[in-house]
């Protein structure tokens, strides 16, 4: 497999403070990866380094075998955390997937009849279509990933990041994210994306990466998943329960239900 991402010896930051230094990656292209990690640990700087939105102290990062500065800005879809997202922008369904297509620096601004039936079709294969003239305010959170998700394809990106796709939406809602991703997947599509949720990547992700500061381990959930491992990235209070060929990670911590008995 060629590399879809690879990473020599990057060293960034903000300001004079250094998120991580000398880091190497490679991604081969075809990949469905989760990067892992505590709070603050550097993943989001990871994508946007990848993403060539961060700006690199040393060491160079290659998109499909080209320098980030010199790719295409529709070769990589990127979902943003929805956290960060104004909901109160007066935009619909429809408008958010539009603005994909906006990276183009073109200067008409009205999408032409092909662009117009990608975004009904990307609509339709992702479940949305229903919605597409509905408010963004109004739409639930699953329905939001999607549109944003549509908005990152509508491209036709070789590579596809997503920054904690299943973070506030339902446990049903997750699944079928990840489902979908790995749908996409199956298509070419290298996918590279980061969670806290070590349990969705363990049962969904083929390839998962330990982060803190620096790359920790890569390698299958099944393989990478110890206790010395996660230990490494998390600093402790993690326990591993297998039970065959399944596992389930949970935090260490005494959990103090409290009772309605007053
Ligand atoms: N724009 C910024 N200016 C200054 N420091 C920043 C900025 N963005 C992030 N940082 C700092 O860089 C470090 C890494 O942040 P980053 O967002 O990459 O972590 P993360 O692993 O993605 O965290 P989380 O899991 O909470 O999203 C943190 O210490 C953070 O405070």
């Amino acid at each position: 497999m060629s590399a879809a991402v690879s990473l020599s010896n990057v060293t960034t930051g903000y300001e004079h403070n250094v998120t991580f230094s000398h880091v190497s990656l490679e991604i081969p292209a075809g990949r469905f990866a989760g990067i892992v990690g505590p709070t603050g640990c550097g993943k989001t700087t990871l994508l946007k380094t990848i993403l060539g939105r961060q700006v690199t102290f040393s060491g160079d990062v290659q998109v499909n075998g080209s320098s980030v500065g010199h790719i295409h800005p529709g070769a990589i879809g990127y979902v943003p955390q929805l956290g960060s997202v104004d909901w109160k922008f007066p935009v619909t369904v429809k408008e958010v997937i539009m603005m994909g297509l906006y990276t183009n620096r073109r200067i008409w601004p009205w999408p032409s009849k092909e662009e117009s039936k990608r975004v009904h079709d990307l609509a339709d294969r992702l479940g949305i279509y229903s919605c597409l003239h509905h408010h963004i305010v109004h739409t639930s959170g699953g329905q939001r990933q999607r549109a944003f998700l549509a908005r990152a394809l509508i491209n036709n990106p070789q590579l596809l990041i997503l920054d904690e796709p299943t973070s506030g939406v339902d446990i049903k809602t997750q699944h079928e994210i990840l489902h979908l991703l790995s749908d996409i997947n199956g298509e070419g599509i290298t996918i590279l994306l980061t969670t806290h949720d070590l349990n969705a990547v363990a049962s969904h992700l083929p390839w998962v990466i330990c982060f803190n500061h620096g790359v920790i381990a890569e390698g299958r959930p099944c393989d990478i998943f110890t206790n010395e491992v996660l230990t490494k990235t998390y600093g402790g209070d993690i326990v591993i329960i297998k039970h065959g060929d399944y596992f389930l990670i949970a935090n260490n911590t005494p959990l103090h239900l409290t009772g309605n008995s007053g």
